[in-house]
């Protein structure tokens, strides 16, 4: 069977799925599996073709400290229990920089344009690097494939892509880029099958995970995203805090006496959720908490999203359907529910029993706007994208080397 692996680690996850190759562009999901809960409570899930369970392990956290901890255990799962031997690999790379607006064949030259952006994703660029890197040194004709997570979003206007900084900053690549592309592209492919009526209109898409942003759809394509020059902007995530005036930054050198690597460590690990509430990067064990630090957190990222939810709608000029997803916009209930009620004025209002099922749409038949829950799947996108760079290859020696 010809399959496809595809890889996607996050800032609090490591992802994968492998889907086999079933005719021309046909793609059928065989396995899919994560490490969550990375540095909180580390676990091994991974279903089949069917949604039966492969894998279901818990690990103590110092065995899963960081992503590559997770990547080295999931690609120890894959190899030696699992013994695939894909004839292609697709990864998420989160930033593609200016150049990049759309997946591309991986060589050494590829490798070499998307290291300098590591400083600018530092929680994600290294660990989408590094297994690129061993599989390019250890089966050099195995077809890889890198997505960004910025190309969906290079459809932005002029204005919503600059700085008020000189243009030469622009020029050289500080740009208002945008991040979780690939999930916001699914979403787009995805609403014509389950709300075609709203699906070419004005969407707000919140992507709530570890890592959080939201994008404003407009006719299926971005025109608007609450991140920017790196994934630090916007929405308050885990472990970084979202907006921030610059000048706190200044005043972290100045006064704190920190270096730009100290300052880079402390806005991409100790701010946001975990910064702020003292207890967790993880929601599940924020809601859990009677901290009441753990209660402004949770407070001040439903607030921010509702106040972004207002710049997006602006950016739209007007909205027609709000759409939650990624891990905290899938499975919180609680969440969805406080940002639907602070959205009232728009005209959204909730229904309380779909939204504890965690139903497709959650928002009452009278409700203004519809709202949606639609679970993201960035890693089907990186194999469409995949296959149909592969399929555009005149000819794949890959069948005759596969991974082991
Ligand atoms: N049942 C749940 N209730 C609340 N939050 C949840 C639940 N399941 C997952 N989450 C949260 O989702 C986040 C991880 O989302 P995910 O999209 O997997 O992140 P990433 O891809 O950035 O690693 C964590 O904050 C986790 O606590
Ligand atoms: C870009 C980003 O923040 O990704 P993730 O949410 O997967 O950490
Ligand atoms: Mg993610």
């Amino acid at each position: 069977m010809d399959t496809i692996l595809v890889v996607n680690a996050g800032s609090s996850s490591v992802k994968f799925q492998i889907f086999s190759v079933e005719g021309e562009g046909i793609l059928r999901r065989q396995i899919k599996g994560q490490i969550d809960g990375i540095a909180s409570r580390p676990r091994l899930r991974a279903s089949g073709a069917n949604g039966e369970t492969l894998a279901e392990r818990a690990y103590p956290i110092e065995a899963v400290a960081d992503v590559p901890a997770a990547m080295g255990i999931a690609g120890s799962w894959l190899r030696e229990e699992l013994r695939i031997h894909p004839i292609a690999v697709g990864h998420r790379v989160v930033h593609g920089g200016p150049d990049f607006d759309r997946p591309v064949s991986i060589d050494h030259g590829v490798v070499a344009r998307l290291e300098r952006f590591v400083d600018l994703a530092p929680l994600h660029q290294p660990h989408n690097l590094a297994p690129i890197r061993s599989i390019l040194a250890g089966f050099p004709s195995l077809p890889q494939v890198a997505c960004f997570d910025t190309a969906f979003h290079r459809t932005h206007s002029a204005v919503a892509d600059h700085y008020a900084i000189p243009h030469h900053l622009h020029a050289e690549g500080v740009r208002r880029y945008g991040f979780h592309g690939l999930s916001y592209e699914y979403v787009a492919k995805a609403l014509p099958q389950i709300a075609p009526d709203i699906a070419n209109r004005r969407v707000i898409v919140a992507h709530l995970g570890s890592g959080a942003s939201m994008c404003a759809l407009n006719e299926g394509r971005s025109v608007e995203s609450t991140m920017g020059f790196t994934a630090l902007d916007g929405l308050p995530m885990g472990t970084r805090p979202g907006q921030l005036d610059p000048g706190v930054v200044l005043y972290l050198i100045s006064e704190k006496g920190m270096s730009a690597a100290n300052v880079q460590d402390f806005l991409y690990r100790d701010c946001g959720l975990k910064g702020l509430s003292g207890v967790s990067n993880d929601m599940r064990e924020l809601e859990a908490s009677d901290d009441v630090r753990a209660k402004l957190a949770i407070d001040y990222f439903v607030y921010r999203i509702c106040l972004n939810a207002g710049m997006l709608a602006a950016a739209l000029q007007g909205l027609d359907a709000f759409v939650f997803t990624a891990g905290i916009g899938e499975n919180s209930a609680t969440i969805r529910a406080r940002v639907v009620e602070q959205l009232g004025w728009l005209g959204v209002s909730l229904d309380h029993a779909g939204n504890s099922r965690n139903s497709r749409l959650i928002s009452r038949a009278e409700s203004r706007i519809p709202v949606y829950v639609v679970p993201t799947d960035e890693e089907l996108m990186i194999a469409q994208h995949t296959l149909s760079l592969l399929m555009k290859q005149p000819s794949s020696n890959s069948r005759q080397e596969r991974a082991s």
